[in-house]
């Protein structure tokens, strides 16, 4: 019996917390990360033979460091590797949720999509073509409605196979412009000369190309490392040789 991490990440109001106290029931306990104003909530599970240990983040519509949900978010899902990123969307806007959707893939490919609302979105007559999206994102896609306690089980399923590895992910790898890929091509390297192979350093590398001070400076907080701070110019000269 193994015990693994779930972090439900996805935008606001797409049923996160109504999935969360679903699966976690009163094994749960709400608190502020270190250094955040951002309230978590932790819980617990049990599916099949192992536990799980949900994290229910803050809805935000990207991880762009736009607000502290956002930074929380995003440090959550680098740094504290959960085993498994959920990634709640809702199925009545689709197009909208997936940007979240994408950006979580480009940190890590253990992700399983959960369309929720699938209640309402059959209601309204949308017809979800779960394979499709799911060869496409290269992850699991499982479809749910978490107030109507449908599809709970194939869901969790999911999850253990992301979790226990018997699912190996294909995340789709989003190509940019060649200006961007080759900014990207030359600062991987430095990445992961700092912050080593753990972390997403294509990911990083792109952030860092936008110009992500935030994400910066969590780089620096978490790897306790104060050269990272010298990347700062590395990444000044990682742009202009891109312009
Ligand atoms: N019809 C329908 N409504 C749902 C479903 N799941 C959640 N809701 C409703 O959607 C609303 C938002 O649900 P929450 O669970 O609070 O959403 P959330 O993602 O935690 O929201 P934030 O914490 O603000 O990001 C609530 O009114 C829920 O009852 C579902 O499967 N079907
Ligand atoms: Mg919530």
């Amino acid at each position: 019996m193994n015990q693994y991490t779930v972090a439900f990440a996805g935008n606001p109001n797409t049923g996160k917390s109504t999935l969360f106290n679903l699966l976690t029931g009163l094994r749960q306990h709400t608190g502020n990360w270190a250094g955040k104003t951002v309230i978590t909530a932790e819980g617990e599970f049990t599916h099949n033979k192992h536990t799980y240990r949900a994290v229910d983040l803050p809805g935000t519509y990207s991880l762009y460091s736009n607000s502290a949900d956002e930074e929380a978010a995003r440090d959550y899902i680098i740094f504290e590797e959960p085993d498994v990123t959920l990634v709640v969307l809702d199925a009545t806007s689709l197009e909208r949720n997936l940007n979240l959707a994408l950006q979580v893939l480009e940190i890590t490919g253990r992700a399983v999509i959960c369309v929720n609302l699938i209640d309402e979105a059959r209601r309204l007559g949308i017809d979800i073509n779960l394979k499709a999206i799911s060869k496409r994102l290269g992850v699991p896609v499982a479809a749910i409605s978490a107030r109507g306690k449908i599809g709970i089980e194939a869901l969790l399923d999911q999850i253990e196979r992301v979790a226990t590895g018997a699912f190996t992910a294909q995340p789709l790898r989003i190509s940019y412009s060649d200006e961007i890929e080759q900014g990207i091509a030359e600062l991987i390297p430095m990445v992961e000369q700092i912050v080593g192979s753990r972390y997403p350093a294509r990911w990083i590398a792109l952030r860092l190309l936008d110009g992500d001070d935030s994400l910066l400076h969590s780089l620096k907080t978490h790897m306790g490392r104060k050269n990272i701070i010298g990347t700062k110019e590395v990444v000044g000269h990682g742009v202009t040789a891109c312009h």
